[in-house]
């Protein structure tokens, strides 16, 4: 398998300065002593960013992302972030499409699907998320309702840019409620994902799409998801706010690797 192996921690908006700090250094420090084949990506408050970036400089599989960027470049947009800011500041990765974005900022699929573009074009690789709200997956439509997501804000790009991409499958009703989507749910939906994935661009591209898991990923469940053929890692929340969880959840993606040879 060729795809990257990836545990992603989004603090959303926790953590003071030297909180932040000192939870980087934590991570980091465990990092190094790591082989580098699992990607490491923090992704930290906005005033965080550059510090933190520079902090993990020299540890090659440890990678910062923003949660956010507006989808112009430049211009009079008080208290916004652009991608080409995010770019200078040599950022690997911003986060789009997040359940909590759609709801109270009400990004709909129109200012996501520029957004997407916006990123790409400034040389930064999206994290995409999406997954169905409770009410979705109680009427069985939560395939549907993903293809939807999918088609509207990323399936526009070329096949080259969808290369820069990260899909993260994100159940609304398992984000933040202690309720994990089972491994089956999980593997079920990622494969769908995938085979959209191919059927809208190549197999190659779809083989080597990283698609990771998020609601209520913790160390006592990381294992069994891991475990899923299609499961490639995880964006964790509220886990990723404690170093010791967070490696943890690093360690059961690189065990789960021998564990599928
Ligand atoms: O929203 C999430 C990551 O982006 C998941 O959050 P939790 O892990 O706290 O459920």
């Amino acid at each position: 398998m060729s795809r990257q192996l990836m545990v992603v921690g989004n603090w959303k908006m926790n953590k003071n300065l030297l909180e932040a700090f000192s939870l980087t250094s934590e991570i980091i420090t465990q990092a190094k002593k790591l082989s580098g084949t699992i990607e490491i990506v923090l992704a930290p408050p906005a005033p965080y960013l550059h510090t933190i970036n520079s902090m993990a400089k020299d540890v090659a599989h440890v990678k910062v992302a923003a949660q956010n960027c507006h989808f112009e470049m430049s211009g009079a947009y008080t208290g916004e972030i652009s991608a080409e800011m995010l770019h200078s500041m040599n950022l690997a990765y911003v986060i789009l499409g997040h359940s909590e974005r759609r709801k109270y900022f009400g990004e709909d699929h129109v200012i996501l699907k520029k957004k997407v573009s916006a990123a790409i074009k400034a040389g930064v690789k999206v994290i995409f998320c999406c997954g169905e709200p409770l009410d979705v997956r109680e009427a069985g439509n939560q395939q549907a309702f993903v293809q939807k997501q999918l088609e509207e804000s990323l399936f526009h790009l070329s096949a080259a840019d969808m290369s820069q991409v990260v899909v993260a499958y994100e159940p609304v009703w398992a984000i933040g409620t202690g309720k994990t989507a089972s491994p089956d749910q999980a593997q079920s939906m990622h494969a769908f994902i995938r085979t959209q994935i191919s059927n809208t661009f190549t197999v190659d591209i779809a083989n080597n799409c990283t698609i990771l898991y998020g609601g209520s990923c913790k160390p006592s469940n990381a294992t069994e998801l891991f475990e899923q053929p299609d499961v490639d890692g995880a964006l964790v929340g509220g886990a990723a706010l404690k170093s010791a969880d967070f490696l943890q959840i690093v360690n059961a993606r690189t065990k789960a690797i021998f564990n599928n040879c």
